[in-house]
């Protein structure tokens, strides 16, 4: 007989501000892509209209981070934007912890701080405005870092990798979600129609998804899953796994 199941331990509701995004419907749009106020205002909106998935992904992250959260030690969520993640797990989380924040855009840690107020009521709440590859991440036992990576030029991307896996404890885990791309050109060409599909269901005209494109261009910069997995493997990690991919969206672990 195994252990009977508590449908507390499911993750759902994310705390989403309803702001709707029409950044792209009319001039000026932010081209090149930018984490502004504008774009902070709508971003919950943005990224959940997006984003295939997300709010499985948050809820498996959330999962995850619980079961591997070492008492002592941190959660650290990197480009944690306006708290969401944080929020969950803080809520989620049956033991006080310190959870860290780190974005270098700072109207999206202003967002942060006021939906992060409840859950500092039982945790130690920390949010850092500054680029990823210059913070610390010793003493974490869980590092989330989600549709993010894919933001940073390409070389500080293995140096960050190296960085989370010195940092994070015996045991400690990586969650890492990602933009990716197909190495097939006719796949890629499949998905991406697909995936724009996705964005039109959302409720996004054609206009609003050609310019986000646009924009997003040498912005967004996706690898493609094997890169992906050879720089985790490179930073050290050993033991990494795929959890959810859907079109051109993927989420792995990895452990320490
Ligand atoms: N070098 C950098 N250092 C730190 N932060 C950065 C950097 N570059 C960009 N950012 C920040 O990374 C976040 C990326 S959004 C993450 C979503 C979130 N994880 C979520 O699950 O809701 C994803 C998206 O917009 O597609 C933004 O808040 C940037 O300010
Ligand atoms: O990749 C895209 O086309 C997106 O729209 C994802 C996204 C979501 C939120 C901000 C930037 C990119």
């Amino acid at each position: 007989m195994t252990d009977k199941i508590d449908p507390k331990i499911y993750p759902t509701e994310l705390y989403l501000s309803p702001e709707k995004d029409e950044l792209f419907q009319k001039e000026p749009w932010p081209k090149p892509f930018v984490f502004n106020e504008d774009v902070v205002n709508v971003f919950d909106n943005m990224i959940s209209r997006s984003v295939p998935l997300y709010r499985e992904v948050l809820a498996c992250a959330a999962h995850w981070a619980r079961a591997y959260y070492q008492p002592g030690t941190k959660i650290i969520d990197i480009g944690c934007s306006t708290g969401t993640f944080l929020e969950l797990i803080g809520r989620f989380l049956q033991q006080p912890a310190t959870l860290v924040g780190i974005d270098n855009s700072s109207p999206m840690l202003e967002k942060a701080r006021e939906k992060l107020l409840p859950i500092q009521q039982i945790h130690q709440v920390e949010l850092i405005c500054d680029s990823a590859e210059n913070c610390s991440f010793e003493n974490s036992s869980v590092v989330i870092i989600n549709y993010t990576l894919q933001f940073l030029p390409l070389q500080v991307r293995q140096k960050l990798l190296k960085s989370i896996y010195q940092g994070l404890v015996p045991g400690g885990l990586l969650f890492l979600s990602e933009k990716v791309k197909s190495p097939y050109p006719l796949f890629q060409e499949t998905i991406t129609r697909h995936y724009e599909a996705f964005k039109a269901y959302n409720g996004y005209a054609q206009t609003e998804i050609e310019r986000k494109k646009e924009a997003l261009e040498n912005v967004l910069v996706p690898l493609t899953e094997t890169e992906q997995l050879q720089m985790l493997k490179d930073s050290g990690f050993q033991q990494v796994d795929s959890l959810i991919k859907l079109h051109n969206f993927l989420s792995l672990v990895a452990l320490k």
